[in-house]
């Protein structure tokens, strides 16, 4: 018998209401625009010497703080193949500039979050918050999980949901 136990972490608060533009079809590029996404977050495990897969408010406050960092922000992908994102001098003073074929686009370097990512899709979105929470929980934590899930909500019930499973098998789509 294998018994398993998840954890989901899903409240109003975990919301972050961020602007982006996608590319899509044949190097379609969005207008720019905003949405509120929200965000669920499950964990599978075995019970520790707590009897819980991993407590509650360590998850839900890391999960919360990822996406703070993303709230009122402008999200840019750095390995978009034809979305270019270049950081101008300053730091944080400083400006990025994104082009997109004759496309221009101006920002402050502090209204903008530089995702890792090919498209700021809900899709990726969701693997950047999934990684980056588990990051802040700590090996040990990731360690004892078999599994997290990781849901964001683009527009009223689109989501994007990455997967990420101990054994190896990793599963990213569109499906809750
Ligand atoms: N699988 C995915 N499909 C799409 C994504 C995505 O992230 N994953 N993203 C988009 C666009 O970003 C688009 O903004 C979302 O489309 P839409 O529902 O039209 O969004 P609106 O904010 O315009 O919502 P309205 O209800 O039309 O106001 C497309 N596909």
């Amino acid at each position: 018998m294998t018994e398993i136990y998840r954890v989901r972490i899903q409240k109003e608060r975990l919301v972050f209401s961020t602007a982006h533009f996608i590319t899509y079809g044949d190097d379609v590029c969005e207008p720019i625009h905003g949405h509120n996404y929200h965000v669920y977050c499950e964990v599978e495990g075995p019970l520790n010497q707590n009897r819980y897969v991993v407590d509650f408010i360590a998850l839900r406050d890391a999960l919360q703080k990822v996406v703070d960092q993303l709230d009122h922000r402008v999200v840019l992908p750095l390995r978009h193949p034809t979305i270019n994102v270049v950081e101008q001098s300053g730091g944080e003073q400083g400006e990025v500039v994104a082009t997109h074929g004759m496309r221009r686009w101006v920002f402050p370097r502090q209204d903008c979050v530089l995702l890792d990512v090919e498209n700021t899709t809900a899709e990726l979105l969701a693997k950047h918050i999934a990684e980056e929470t588990l990051a802040l929980l700590g090996p040990a934590v990731r360690a004892a999980l078999a599994s997290v899930e990781l849901g964001v909500d683009e527009c009223d019930g689109q989501w994007g949901v990455y997967r990420w499973r101990a054994d190896g098998e990793v599963r990213a789509n569109g499906n809750p």
